[in-house]
């Protein structure tokens, strides 16, 4: 006869580092859809919900309103120019840090942050300026506000590419400078021009819209672009060299990656048109700015419009930023009232959710899930953590955990079920009862990874109605044996299956017994010789403790046993288990916490 559960680790590879301490709110919650407005400007939050005040710090400048909205949730501390040395020391004391692109969050703010810090809010795009690793590593959200800053970004640009073809700036130097220049100022126009666009994403297209408008015949270079989202635009995607080759204008708007790194460097200049004109309003360091310099002097590029540079400020002697053909501006591609606006309210709201446990649909180092999805799959996602918390508790100490599979049943077309945020709380389920670490929805996956943990999906396509997301999830753990013997299903798997049902998650199926309990407070599996009177012992024992009996069910198996699950309030002492244990007709339990 099997004895209760006592947790152990089953998982022996990589224990955590000391860094990877809990924390007290997993980024994993279910607001109602309307929480998530990204343009939402009334107050939104309960402030009753809370506990304590979080703090926030703010290191980088922030548009009032976001600041505001902040201070209804949070302590917030606005402290700008902080050295790497302050922002360490300062960290460990915030739940939250917002920047925008001045301030490098490395490695070192996440370890100095002693596993407080739970969310970095980028009051804008690009993110470079955060270490993504670290921040998961640590199970740290990093969220932005991917959309504010699109159309202020756009208008830069086509400002730049407009004010660089008629020599706007350096007419008006020279006209305040007492001169009267009209042959020297003589531009180029734009209409029936070709503008080449590398980066088709929000602002490369809202430019290509604008660019369009303008006259100009316009182009793209974007692998992962879309075909449709071009025809949509009325733009052409051409490949990198083609875009190179035909350009009269070229406008840079690709993130700064690995890939994009120096993208154009001497020998990309050198497959451009003589007297191209090029815009950059994406990062400095996709373009090699030294090739520029060459390219510059050798009339290869006839003029450039620079928003962004490599190092920023560049430094005051660049001699790309002195020279005549170039414009250049100060990082200002988001800098209009609105956008500053918009993306102070957007980040707050991402911020606060990501404190009170929700997830964001602007999530940089997560799934981003729309609402509507979200509020779909909640009930699934409390399901999964509970099987896999389940699952690991089934097996026998001693036996290791290596292999997971999680198999899915569902009558939609795989295409449309994103299952990320099932599988994260699977693996959040299997290894928060038997280890200190904070697991969340970021983090889920590298500490899978760092316990040598292999995860493995499977779909099985049902012919019912589409509508329920899906029919049933089960959670097989291979190779390992069970405390509960009954929990090892025909292909000697520990095995539990559970489904909603009414917005509850059940546990279905246990092994290859059928069960049917609501997975709620915690359970106390048993099973027995189908006889009389088993149910009113363990109900007296149970009774005794004072330990509440929420529900109970009790399955026939075939060969005259029953199953019998019973939902507890609280946990039973180790003396009633042993009482519950002794009854002859039972052969084996378990009780299991959820
Ligand atoms: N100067 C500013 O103030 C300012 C303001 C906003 C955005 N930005 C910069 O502009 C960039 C683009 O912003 P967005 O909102 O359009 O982002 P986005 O993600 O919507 O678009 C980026 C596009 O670049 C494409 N891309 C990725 N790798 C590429 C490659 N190797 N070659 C060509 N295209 C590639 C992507 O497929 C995507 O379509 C941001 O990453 C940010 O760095 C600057
Ligand atoms: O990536 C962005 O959103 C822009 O580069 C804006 O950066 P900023 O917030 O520092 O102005």
């Amino acid at each position: 006869m099997a004895s209760a559960a006592k947790l152990h680790s089953p998982f022996t590879a990589n224990p955590l580092p000391n860094h990877l301490s809990p924390s007290p709110s997993p980024i994993l919650s279910f607001p109602s859809p309307a929480t998530h407005s990204r343009h939402r400007r009334a107050p939104f939050v309960a402030l009753s919900q809370l506990t304590a005040k979080p703090t926030i710090l703010v290191a980088d400048p922030l548009d009032r309103a976001g600041i505001e909205l902040l201070k209804q949730f949070a302590n917030v501390d606005c402290s700008y120019d902080l050295t790497a040395e302050e922002l360490c020391m300062k960290i460990s004391l915030c739940d939250a840090l917002i920047v925008r692109s001045e301030t490098r969050v490395d490695r070192e703010v996440f370890e100095s942050a002693g596993g407080r810090l739970r969310v970095v809010g980028r009051a804008g795009v690009g993110i470079e300026n955060v270490d993504l690793g670290a921040a998961t590593e640590h199970g740290c959200l990093v969220v932005n506000a991917p959309t504010a800053d699109t159309v202020a970004a756009a208008e830069h640009a086509i400002a730049l590419l407009t004010a660089m073809a008629r020599n706007i700036v350096q007419a008006d130097a020279s006209l305040k400078a007492g001169k009267w220049e009209r042959s020297r100022y003589v531009g180029v126009s734009l209409v029936g021009k070709i503008l080449a666009v590398l980066g088709f994403g929000k602002v490369g297209s809202e430019v290509a819209r604008r660019a369009k408008a303008l006259g100009m015949d316009v182009i793209a270079y974007d692998p992962y672009a879309s075909l449709d989202r071009a025809r949509a635009v009325g733009v052409e995607l051409v490949t990198f060299d083609e875009a190179l080759a035909f350009a009269d204008f070229i406008s840079l708007h690709m993130p700064l990656t690995p890939s994009t790194e120096k993208m154009l460097d001497d020998e990309a200049f050198g497959r451009m048109k003589r007297g191209v004109r090029i815009v950059n309003v994406a990062r400095g360091a996709v373009i090699d700015e030294d090739a520029l310099v060459r390219a510059l002097d050798s009339g290869i590029v006839a003029q450039a419009a620079l928003d962004v540079f490599t190092e920023e400020p560049p430094p005051p002697d660049s001699r790309l930023v002195q020279l005549e053909n170039v414009t250049a501006t100060p990082h200002l591609g988001a800098s209009t009232t609105e956008a500053q606006e918009g993306a102070a309210l957007e980040v707050a709201e991402a911020v606060i959710g990501a404190l009170r446990g929700e997830l964001s649909c602007t999530a940089v180092n997560a799934p981003m899930v729309p609402p509507e999805a979200m509020a779909e799959l909640a009930p699934y996602v409390a399901l999964s953590e509970k099987l896999g918390r389940l699952a690991v508790q089934l097996v026998a100490g001693g036996s290791h955990v290596k292999k997971v599979k999680v198999t899915y049943a569902s009558s939609r077309d795989p295409s449309d079920l994103d299952t990320r945020l099932l599988r994260a709380m699977v693996i959040k389920g299997l290894l928060e009862p038997v280890s200190t670490a904070n697991v969340n929805l970021v983090n889920a996956e590298f500490l899978a990874q760092q316990r040598g943990l292999r995860i493995t999906e499977e779909r099985i396509l049902l012919d019912n109605s589409p509508e329920i997301p899906l029919d049933s999830i089960e959670v097989h753990i291979a190779d390992a044996e069970s405390k509960f013997a009954s929990a090892i299903s025909e292909t000697g798997d520990i095995k539990v299956e559970g489904r909603v049902k009414e917005s509850t998650p059940y546990l279905t199926r246990i092994g290859c017994l059928d069960v049917s309990v609501s997975l709620e407070g915690s359970l106390l599996l048993c099973k027995q010789v189908d006889q009389p009177g088993i149910i009113g012992r363990v109900g007296r024992i149970l009774g005794a403790e004072n330990v509440n009996v929420g529900f109970m069910s009790v399955n026939r198996t075939p060969l005259k046993q029953a199953v019998m699950t019973i939902g507890l309030d609280d946990e039973p002492s180790k003396e009633a288990l042993k009482k519950i244990g002794e009854i002859q007709a039972i052969e084996e339990f378990v009780f299991l916490k959820l």
